[in-house]
């Protein structure tokens, strides 16, 4: 089911000055690319790990978890507000966010090679925070659950605007 008001990926909305996150900035060439949407009132996102992002011979590395289920947060943070306002994603003025909390739990190994489906679901919108429990599955086996607590970016990470 794609949204109504896009069928972009929340990341393909971000400027270029915040385009350059490792996890899911589309200018990093050396970051993970994660593209994250709606589907229903639930987020989701893909991504096939790579060999090198081992952790033992066979399974995918946790930290690599992480940051899917950082980057899949904030992003779907950033949605949420959207949508919670009515607002097409990316819209002035802009609805930005930061994690300021990432808690993963690893709840069995995570096989390398199969897409992993990460999935987010709105727990919480404030002005200023939005919370979102998330899952990481290979094929219909869970493998990490984890909650984002996601604050809207500060004046002191802002990047300035273009020139
Ligand atoms: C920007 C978009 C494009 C780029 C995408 C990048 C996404 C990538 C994700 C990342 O990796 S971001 C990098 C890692 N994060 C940081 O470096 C953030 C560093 N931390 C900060 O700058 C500040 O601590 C932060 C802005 C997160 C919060 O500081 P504030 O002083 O603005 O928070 P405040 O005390 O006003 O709290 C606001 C709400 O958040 C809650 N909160 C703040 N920190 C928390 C925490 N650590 N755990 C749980 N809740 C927290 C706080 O309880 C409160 O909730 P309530 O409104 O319900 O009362």
């Amino acid at each position: 089911m794609t949204d109504l008001l896009t069928d972009h990926a929340f990341q393909d909305t971000y400027p270029e000055e915040l385009s350059h996150c490792y996890g899911c900035g589309s200018s990093n060439p050396h970051g993970l690319h994660l593209r994250s949407t709606w589907d229903g009132d639930e987020t989701v996102a893909t991504f096939t790990p790579q060999p090198y992002h081992t952790a033992l011979p066979g399974f995918v590395y946790g930290g690599l978890i992480a940051s899917l289920i950082d980057c899949h947060g904030t992003g779907s943070a950033s949605a949420a507000a959207y949508r919670a306002e009515g607002r097409a994603p990316g819209s002035d003025p802009a609805l930005r966010f930061v994690t300021a909390s990432l808690h993963v739990d690893f709840l069995r190994p995570t096989p390398l090679g199969p897409p992993l489906t990460v999935r987010g679901r709105i727990e919480e919108v404030k002005e200023r925070k939005v919370v979102v429990s998330l899952s990481v599955a290979a094929g219909d086996q869970i493998c990490a659950t984890g909650r984002v607590v996601a604050v809207r970016l500060p004046a002191s990470m802002a990047p300035p605007p273009p020139a």
